[in-house]
């Protein structure tokens, strides 16, 4: 499904991602965790094309997206929610979800199982963007990039700034949806122990590198953990 192979990231002068390699299987979720600033989401956007990338490749289905654009890119099948959501605040619901169709490339997600997944959404819809709570947006933000039916999904700290009671119900729909639909998902959480419990995969990363990749079964979590605090 997702490839990435040696991807090295800058921002002006700066490399950021010093050769990343990492893979997410068919209909798998994979974690990405580490503390802050070792380069998580400059990964996402780097498959994103957001970030200038001038070495190594990322692949999807095997096809190289090296040289396309960002829109093209999600056209090809990648659903991507920013760290922050990006909700337009002072659009409607309804709204903020039709953007997401401006990059399907034909394909459509039906609103009814959308709404199914997130009826938050659906009772919402004429309200402003900006009148939703956090977790309200947060759903909203995977809604729009479900609609355009991705192959992948890119979550960038789904949990970040949510309360307690709502991370509960984001991680259901985040099983949900990959269980029913078959989606893969390349999840960003400095939440260890909710990725952990919704990947099969985990890859720890410091400093622009990758410094841990193995399963999420209970030996695998605890490495992880240990990883996670020596890094
Ligand atoms: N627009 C930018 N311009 C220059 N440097 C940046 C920019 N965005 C991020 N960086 C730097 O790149 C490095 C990696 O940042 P990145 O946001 O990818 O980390 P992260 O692991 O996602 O952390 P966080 O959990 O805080 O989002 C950090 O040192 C950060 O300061």
């Amino acid at each position: 499904m997702l490839e990435i192979k040696g991807l090295r990231s800058y921002y002006g002068e700066s490399e950021i991602l010093h050769g990343i390699d990492l893979a997410v299987p068919d209909g798998k979720i994979v974690a990405l965790v580490g503390r802050n600033g070792v380069g998580k989401t400059t990964t996402l956007k780097s498959v994103m094309g957001l970030v200038k990338a001038p070495e190594g490749d990322v692949f999807l289905d095997g096809v190289s997206l090296r040289r396309m654009p960002p829109y093209e890119r999600a056209r090809q099948g990648i659903g991507y929610v920013p760290q922050g959501r990006d909700i337009f605040p002072q659009m409607t619901v309804a709204e903020n979800l039709r953007l997401g169709l401006e990059v399907c490339g034909g394909r459509k997600q039906d609103a009814e199982e959308l709404y199914e997944l997130f009826p938050i959404v659906k009772k919402f819809l004429a309200r402003k963007g900006g009148d939703l709570s956090g977790g309200q947006q947060q759903q909203l933000a995977i809604a729009r990039a479900l609609i355009a039916r991705p192959k992948l999904l890119l979550l960038d700290e789904p949990t970040e700034g949510i309360q307690p009671s709502v991370i509960q119900e984001i991680g259901d729909a985040i099983r949900t949806i990959n269980q029913k639909t078959g989606i893969s998902i390349l999840l960003v959480e400095q939440y260890l122990d909710f990725a952990l419990e919704l990947a099969d995969d985990c890859y720890v990363m410091d400093k622009g590198r990758v410094v841990f990749h193995g399963a999420t079964g209970s030996s695998g979590k605890e490495e992880i953990q240990q990883y996670m605090l020596a890094s």
